[in-house]
């Protein structure tokens, strides 16, 4: 494997100092890079290798990092970082204290936005271009590059709509590949098609925009991409080129089998085989105890309706999807829709399960303000990844969830601390007697239940339960950081000494069991994964308030700063919620 021309590469300046004829070669470098990095440091693979020719050949067109560009959701950026100065560190994406998996502008001048969260691009691109017309810096380009299930998203559609009645330099490349981390869904995925194909006979949609539309064009065609874009860069107000490419290109299987390579895991780099997991039976992940709990639930309950925007693997609702399409929708990513989606289904009578990423769902706030909470419709709500995600990182983490929820009337808020809860919480939740909007939140990852498929069991809203017995210190835990408490305790010279209880609802509070912990116990401790402002222990303080206790009450969580990227453990002990401090904490009040 050569990759003599990709070191020479520091910076744009030296891509465009290369003779065209070289960039071919370059990009065969930068991909074979990409994937020998990425087999071994896992991450996003297939979206940045359907991304080489396109990367490379805005860099060499454009005047990055004076011409702004901005990559949608981020995950296709690999190349980009890579051939902008971080070819030496990307060894580091993605881990601890390395650089972040997606463009950052703390990182480069050329990540000009953060981003993670999709279809930000065209607004995002569009406010740079309107304030360069205001500076008068009338020559500079703003590019934002959308995929085309991010471009779907109503914010992205509120992006164009602007930016038509504009006459910025605002160039959008809409990267088609026809598939988000799952097939891409909807009448704008048929309507693409249908312009590749030639097929489309109405008027084209961007065209109608007002914008200067072109393509589509192959995406991994170096010349035809290069000269297309000199072109758009001569061409005056808002552009959209329309390019096709394939998602995983260059690698196999990550072509074959795009959905498993958007993030696969280890692989063998030569081979693209993905390294095998241990076949020593482990507890199941979270997400696949709901996927199959949704579908056993749904199998007897025909009112249970399952819906997810863009996530059907991530969520595991695919299963439904699979054995009853009827019932279970993918609506694309558009949180907002699928929250007030459920919400009309609630009216008619059904009983949906809305599915979403903890940290995908602050983009529809209000909607289950104002959609779900305000007309108390019981939308259950079951938010996937909350707590720490690992590797994302801040984009993505899902500890805010508590603190955005917890204020709004009429929700119910339950945290399960393992398997078992998670199902009966779901089975309790249709089982038709909810009389409120409910969240559920559980973690990214696997559980710690091998056995966990047991009869179901109704839970009672609004109850916590005790774990442990002692008379010193009370710690009150919401959710799976339970675990860590349970270890905490071990570590004691006199675990027996310390109480623990299971909360297991934020809201409503058990104040019943509150009155007896804080006539019982004078320390308090409260753990949750989750921001300590305004979160689980808040809650405490003010019940505390509320009933004039005087207890003291310490409050474990997530510090009020963004957390960084890295492994859940070792994001953990970062944010002293690992068992260890714990330990420490309950030690010190021991004393
Ligand atoms: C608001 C939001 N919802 C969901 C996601 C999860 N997500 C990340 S990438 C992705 C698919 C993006 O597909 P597309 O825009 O077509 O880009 P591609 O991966 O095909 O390059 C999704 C759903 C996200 N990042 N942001
Ligand atoms: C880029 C993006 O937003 C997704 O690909 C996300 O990384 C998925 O996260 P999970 O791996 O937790 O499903
Ligand atoms: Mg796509």
């Amino acid at each position: 494997m050569s990759s003599d021309l990709l070191k020479t590469i520091n910076s744009s300046e030296e891509i465009r100092r290369l003779d065209s004829r070289q960039l071919p070669q370059l990009a065969k470098e930068l991909r074979e890079f990409i994937i020998k990095i990425v087999a071994t440091k896992e991450g996003h693979l297939g979206a940045s290798l359907g991304v080489i020719e396109l990367t490379i050949a805005i860099h060499y067109v454009f005047n990055t990092p004076e011409d702004l560009l901005i990559w949608d959701v981020g995950h296709q950026a690999y190349g980009h970082k890579i051939l902008t100065g971080r070819r030496e560190i990307f060894d580091t994406n993605r881990q601890l204290h390395g650089i972040s998996g997606f463009p950052k502008r703390e990182e480069s001048e050329y990540d000009v936005f953060g981003v993670g969260h999709s279809s930000t691009s065209i607004s995002a691109a569009l406010g740079m271009a309107i304030a360069s017309q205001l500076k008068g810096e009338y020559s500079k380009q703003h590019i934002a590059v959308i995929g085309d299930a991010s471009i779907a998203s109503g914010m992205a559609f509120e992006g164009l709509n602007h930016a038509g009645v504009t006459s910025t330099n605002l160039l959008v490349i809409l990267n088609d590949n026809a598939i988000g981390i799952d097939p891409s869904v909807g009448a704008l995925k048929q309507y693409l098609t249908n312009v590749k194909k030639g097929t489309q006979k109405q008027d084209n949609i961007f065209e109608a925009l007002n914008f200067d539309y072109s393509g589509p064009i192959d995406g991994h065609n170096l010349p035809q991409l290069i000269s297309e874009l000199e072109r758009l860069k001569t061409v005056k107000g808002p552009k959209f080129l329309h390019v096709i490419t394939k998602k995983g290109k260059g690698l196999k299987q990550a072509e074959d089998n795009q959905v498993t390579y958007h993030a696969p895991g280890k692989f063998d780099a030569e081979t693209g085989e993905l390294v095998s997991k241990s076949s020593v039976k482990q507890p199941p992940k979270y997400q696949d105890v709901f996927g199959l709990t949704i579908l056993e639930l749904a199998k007897k309950n025909k009112l249970i309706i399952g819906i997810t925007p863009a996530m059907p693997t991530g969520s595991s609702l695919k299963y439904m999807m699979e054995e009853i399409p009827d019932r279970a929708f993918d609506v694309g990513i558009a949180e907002q829709h699928a929250v007030t989606l459920a919400a009309g289904m609630v009216t008619q009578g059904y009983i949906p399960f809305c599915n979403i990423y903890s940290t995908f769902l602050q983009r529809a706030y209000d909607q289950v303000i104002h959609d779900v909470a305000l007309q108390n419709l019981p939308v259950i709500f079951c938010l996937d990844r909350a707590g720490i995600v690992g590797q994302d990182g801040a984009t993505h983490h899902g500890v805010f969830d508590l603190a955005y929820l917890r204020c709004i009337p009429n929700l119910i808020i339950f945290a399960p601390r393992n398997e078992v809860e998670l199902r009966n919480m779901m089975y309790t939740s249709q089982l038709g007697k909810l009389k409120h909007p409910i969240v559920i939140r559980y973690p990214r990852g696997r559980g710690v239940t091998l056995d966990w498929k047991q009869p179901f069991n109704e839970i009672k809203i609004g109850t916590g339960i005790q774990l442990q017995t002692g008379d010193k210190i009370a710690i009150l835990s919401i959710g799976t950081i339970s675990r860590n408490c349970t270890e905490a305790i071990k570590l004691l010279p006199e675990p027996q000494i310390v109480s623990h209880y299971d909360m297991r609802f934020v809201k409503p509070l058990d104040e019943t069991l509150l009155h007896t912990i804080f006539n019982s116990y004078e320390t308090i401790v409260t753990v949750e994964e989750g921001c300590i402002k305004g979160g689980f222990g808040s809650s405490i303080l003010e019940f505390a308030s509320q009933y004039n206790y005087k207890n003291t009450v310490k409050l474990i969580g997530i510090p009020d700063e963004f957390i960084e990227h890295g492994l859940v453990e070792e994001l953990q002990l970062d944010c002293q919620i690992d068992s260890q401090n714990i330990y420490k904490i309950i030690l010190n009040f021991l004393k």
